[in-house]
C-alpha cells in the first residue's frame, strides 16, 4: 500500500470515529452519547482515512481540528490570530506504518490552506512524529512540584495581588464555560503562545469532566477564579487527592492550568500552595520565563519536568508572517524546504521593518536554507535559530543571515505555554 491508496475525507460516521478512537487510545469506553463524546471538535472538522482492505467498523485513521485563536507577538502584548488546532490524531493499530498518518497530515495541511488559515498547531503525544511533516517545537513547558506553603516572593506585585479576590467554582456552576473562555481571551492578549478555543471547546471540558471515568475515585475538577472589581482576570483548574501518612495529612494538589498576568498568577498560586490537608502541589504549563522561577528561587521546586509544548506549522508563509510583529529589521532570502506544501516551498525574501513583516517570492540567491519546521519553531520567538545553525540543522550561505533573521523574530520573553487541546 502507498500513501496514494489512502483516501482522506470528512468523517461522517460518529460511531465509527469513536470506535477508532477507542482502539487507538485504549481508554475505558466513554458512557456519553456520541455527540457529547465528540464535543469540542466541530462536525465539519472531523476527518477520517480509509484504505481498501480495512475493518468496516472502524476507520484506518482519524483526526480532528479545533478552531483556535493563537496569541502571537504583537507590539507590547499579543494579537489573537486564527489557527487550526490539530488533535485526536490516531491510526488503527492494524494500519500503522503504512503511510496513513502521512496521508492525513498532507490532507490537513492542504485543507487548512484551502480554508484560509495560515498556521496549524498541535501538542505531540510522541516527539518523533511531527517534525518530519513540517511542525516545529515553538514553546517549552515545565511541570514544577512545590511543597505546601512554598513562599512566593514578589515585593513589586504584592499590592496588586492582594487586591485580587479568589473564589472557588465547580463544573456544575452556571456559565462556567463562558467564564473560562472570557477570562482566557482577556489574558491571552498579553501572553504570546497561549491558545483559546471556541466556546464549544470549553463546554466540552465541562461535559467530559462530568463523565464517570473522569471522576472515578477522584475529586471533580475545580476552578479558582481571580477577580478584580468583580471581573474574572484569571483562573486555575485543579483537583485534590487525599493521602494520609501515619495519621498526618499528605494530600496532593494537581493543577491543570493557571491562567493570568503575573500578579494574577501570583494570587492564584499563593492560594494553591496553601490548601489545607495538602503536602504538595504540582503546577504544569510553567514557561521558560514564567515569573514563578523568580518567586520561588533556584532550588525551591522539589521536582521539575520539561517537555515540548506547542508545535507550529506554517501552511501559508506570505499570510503568516504579517500576522505577528517583529522587534528587529531584517532582509533575508530563504530557501524553504516543504515537500508537503509545494505552494510555499522555494525561495522567499523575508523583510521585517518598523515592526511589520512580509515574505515575497524572489529569484535572488538564497542567504539561508531552512526546513519549514524551523520557521514554525521560531514563529513565537521561542526557538533560537542561531542555536539551530550552531547545531548544524540549518544552513547559511551568507554569513550572518540566520542571526539577522533571528534578531527580527526573537521576543523579549519566551512564549507562554499553550493549554492542552
Ligand atoms: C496532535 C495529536 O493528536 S498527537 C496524537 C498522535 N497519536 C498517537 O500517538 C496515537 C497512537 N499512535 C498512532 O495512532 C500512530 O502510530 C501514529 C498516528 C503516531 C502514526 O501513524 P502511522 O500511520 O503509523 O504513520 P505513518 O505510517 O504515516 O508514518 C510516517 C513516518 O513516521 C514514523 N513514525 C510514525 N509514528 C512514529 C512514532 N510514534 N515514533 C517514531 N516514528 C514514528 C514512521 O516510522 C514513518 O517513518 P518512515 O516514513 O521513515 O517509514
Amino acid at each position: 500500500m502507498t500513501t496514494s491508496d489512502v483516501r482522506v475525507d470528512r468523517a461522517t460516521d460518529d460511531e465509527r470515529y469513536l470506535a477508532t478512537d477507542e482502539v487507538v487510545w485504549f481508554d475505558e469506553p466513554g458512557s456519553l452519547p456520541a455527540a457529547d463524546e465528540l464535543a469540542g471538535v466541530p462536525a465539519d472538522q472531523r476527518f477520517a482515512a480509509e484504505v481498501p482492505d480495512a475493518d468496516p467498523a472502524t476507520y484506518a485513521g482519524i483526526y480532528g481540528v479545533r478552531p483556535l485563536q493563537l496569541a502571537v507577538p504583537g507590539g507590547e502584548g499579543a494579537r489573537l490570530v486564527p489557527c487550526a488546532g490539530l488533535t485526536w490524531v490516531g491510526v488503527h493499530p492494524d494500519q500503522r506504518r503504512r503511510g496513513v498518518l502521512t496521508a492525513m497530515l498532507r490532507h490537513h495541511v492542504e485543507q487548512t490552506h484551502r480554508e484560509g488559515v495560515a498556521i496549524s498547531a498541535l501538542h505531540a503525544s510522541e516527539a518523533a512524529i511531527y517534525g518530519r511533516h513540517g511542525w516545529g517545537v515553538a514553546s517549552l513547558t515545565f511541570a514544577v512540584s512545590l511543597g505546601r506553603g512554598t513562599e512566593l516572593k514578589a515585593p513589586g506585585l504584592d499590592e496588586e495581588a492582594a487586591a485580587l479576590r479568589t473564589r472557588m467554582a465547580g463544573l456544575a456552576d452556571p456559565g462556567i464555560a463562558e467564564r473560562l473562555r472570557e477570562c482566557e481571551l482577556r489574558v491571552a492578549v498579553g501572553e504570546p503562545g497561549m491558545v483559546v478555543g471556541e466556546l464549544g471547546f470549553f463546554e466540552a471540558i465541562v461535559i467530559h469532566q462530568r463523565e464517570p471515568r473522569a471522576t472515578r475515585d477522584k475529586e471533580p475538577m475545580r476552578f479558582l477564579f481571580a477577580q478584580r472589581d468583580g471581573v474574572d482576570v484569571g483562573h486555575a483548574a485543579f483537583r485534590r487527592e487525599h493521602k494520609w501518612e501515619q495519621g498526618r495529612p499528605g494530600g496532593k494538589l494537581e493543577v491543570f492550568a493557571v491562567v493570568g498576568a503575573p500578579a494574577t498568577r501570583l494570587a492564584l498560586l499563593r492560594r494553591l500552595v496553601d490548601f489545607d490537608l495538602m503536602a504538595s502541589v504540582k503546577v504544569p504549563e510553567v514557561g521558560v520565563d514564567d515569573p514563578l522561577w523568580q518567586w520561588i528561587g533556584p532550588r525551591s521546586a522539589s521536582d521539575v519536568e520539561t517537555t515540548d509544548n506547542l508545535w507550529l506549522r506554517i501552511v501559508d508563509l506570505p499570510a503568516a508572517l504579517p500576522l505577528r510583529s517583529y522587534v528587529g529589521d531584517c532582509d533575508v532570502v530563504v530557501e524553504v524546504d516543504d515537500p508537503a506544501a509545494p505552494w510555499q516551498a522555494g525561495r522567499w525574501r523575508i523583510v521585517t521593518r518598523g515592526g511589520e513583516g512580509s515574505a515575497t517570492r524572489t529569484d535572488a540567491d538564497a542567504d539561508a536554507s531552512l526546513p519549514v519546521a524551523a520557521l514554525g519553531s521560531a514563529y513565537l520567538g521561542g526557538t533560537n535559530l542561531v542555536a539551530m545553525l550552531r547545531a548544524g540543522v540549518l544552513s547559511e550561505h551568507r554569513p550572518g543571515a540566520i542571526g539577522e533573521l533571528w534578531r527580527a523574530f526573537r521576543t523579549d520573553l519566551a512564549p507562554t505555554p499553550a493549554s492542552g487541546f
